[in-house]
């Protein structure tokens, strides 16, 4: 067996799953499985990535009950993970009452980094580089003409210095701030750089290390906020005031605990992950920078802030850099992207990142809410009790029976279901 399988791009997808079957990578019968999961179009498929053999279908869900800026909006999921929708929605439920998520945007812009060292006076650097902004808007409006006549394009310049670890500075840093209307921009943003490094770098002569887009994107921030009474936060088992100081507490913990701060912001990005997907977007940017975004102050902190007011409300806040786009990569390209997008009733970029900062909150507020009262599992195991009902081996009717019976027991795992349906069967 080798995997130094020299122009296997070149190769069609059957060829290439031919190969992976004689190299002893596959079986005849996995190979069967990945013939039979050919939702996409081949061609769609073969053209967002490389050596593409085969396709990975995920269920999608939706959110229910959000209503966000005083719209009603159902949100397309796509996750492997039992519960998360049901947390999304129960959340929005929650909110619902108070008006559900109300969301700003102080403005929206994509950053573009060019990297430059070796330069024998910085500061004079600087002012060479403020003395040609005019220079570097019309370089910028000739490398992408396209997003200016969409009425995007260059907004503004911050050049940055960048000390080393011993305190002097090492490199000039031009950040370009874009404006790439409803797309995600990176490859805009990228092709404006490549644009204007080089003018740019004559007149400095320095050394240009790269141009890229910054991922840690805190010029298109997003913030949602969502609110919930005492009185409806209350359970049977604990009143309202209590649950609400706890999930206070639980936050101000999550502030202080890397460790729990970790998982707190992968409860936020279960639901803001599953949104992405659902419409296309590059969920890698928007964790990259989320959780940046999330060590602004030098330790890695919740995303979320959670408060309570003098209306006797829990108040809810996150705010993330949200760089998503609703044109452009691989949104224009899937087919269920495109759908998905009208089931949000998208009328722009905007909108999107406005709905999943929402999402996002949803689902802290679940996860939350349910750990400082009742504890996760409850909520969690009796979702997971199907996929244990399916990795038993249950078909059909089987799954719930297998998952209500499931639910039932003390320990709840695979050998379990597996006991349980025998009995099932006999
Ligand atoms: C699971 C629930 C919602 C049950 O909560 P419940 O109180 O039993 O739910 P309910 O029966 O009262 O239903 C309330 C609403 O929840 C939704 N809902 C309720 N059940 C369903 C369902 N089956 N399918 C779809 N939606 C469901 C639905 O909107 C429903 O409204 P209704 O339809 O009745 O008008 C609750 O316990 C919960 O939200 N738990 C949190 C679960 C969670 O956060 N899951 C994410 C994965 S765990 C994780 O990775 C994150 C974590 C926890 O580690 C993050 C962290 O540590 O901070
Ligand atoms: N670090 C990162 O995050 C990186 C991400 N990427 C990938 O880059 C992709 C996103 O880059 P992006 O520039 O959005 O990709 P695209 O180039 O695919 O999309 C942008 C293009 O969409 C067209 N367009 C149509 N309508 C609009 C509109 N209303 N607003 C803006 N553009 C519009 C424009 O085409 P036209 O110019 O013809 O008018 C524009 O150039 C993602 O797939 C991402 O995964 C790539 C590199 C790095």
């Amino acid at each position: 067996m080798t995997s130094n399988l020299s122009k296997f791009y070149k190769k069609t997808r059957a060829e290439r799953l031919a190969q992976l079957h004689e190299e002893g990578f596959l079986s005849s019968d996995s190979l069967k499985l990945i013939e039979a999961n050919t939702v996409l179009e081949e061609t769609v498929a073969n053209s967002l990535i490389e050596n593409q053999i085969g396709q990975f279908p995920l269920p999608m869900g939706v959110a229910l009950n959000f209503i966000v800026d005083g719209k009603d909006i159902v949100v397309p999921m796509v996750v492997e993970e039992p519960s998360v929708i049901a947390a999304c929605s129960n959340g929005a439920k929650f909110m619902r009452p108070l008006g559900g998520f109300k969301t700003t945007v102080k403005e929206r812009g994509l950053i573009g980094q060019i990297i430059i060292s070796d330069l024998e006076d910085f500061e004079q650097a600087k002012a060479t580089i403020l003395s040609h902004e005019q220079d570097i808007f019309e370089l910028a409006k000739e490398a992408h003409p396209s997003i200016v006549a969409r009425g995007g394009g260059l907004l503004s310049i911050e050049p940055r210095f960048i000390k080393n670890e011993s305190g002097d500075i090492e490199f000039l840093t031009i950040h370009l701030i874009v404006d790439v209307k409803d797309a995600m921009g990176a490859n805009i943003v990228n092709t404006l750089l490549e644009g204007t490094k080089n003018q740019i770098n004559e007149w400095l002569g320095g050394n240009c290390l790269m141009s890229i887009l910054s991922n840690y994107n805190d010029h298109s921030l997003v913030t949602s906020h969502c609110r919930v009474s005492f009185d409806d936060l209350a359970t049977s088992d604990m009143d309202g005031e209590t649950i609400a100081k706890r999930i206070v507490a639980a936050t101000r913990y999550a502030k202080l605990d890397p460790y729990r701060a970790a998982t707190h912001n992968k409860g936020i990005m279960n639901g803001i992950d599953s949104v992405l997907i659902a419409t296309g977007n590059d969920t890698r940017a928007v964790a990259a920078g989320a959780h940046a975004f999330a060590s602004r102050t030098g330790s890695y902190q919740s995303m979320s802030n959670w408060t309570i007011n003098e209306q006797r409300e829990l108040v809810g806040e996150l705010t993330l850099p949200m760089p998503v786009g609703s044109v452009g990569g691989a949104i224009s390209v899937l087919p269920l992207a495109k759908i998905n997008q009208e089931l949000l009733q998208l009328e722009s970029a905007v909108d999107l990142a406005k709905a999943v900062v929402s999402v996002g909150l949803a689902q802290n507020f679940s996860a939350l809410k349910a750990l400082v009262s009742e504890g996760i599992q409850r909520g969690h195991m009796s979702l997971h009790a199907k996929s244990l009902a399916i990795h038993a081996g249950a078909t059909g009717d089987e799954i719930d029976e297998l998952a209500n019976q499931l639910k039932n027991e003390k320990q709840m795992n695979s050998k379990r279901a597996t006991e349980l349906l025998i009995t099932i069967r006999s």
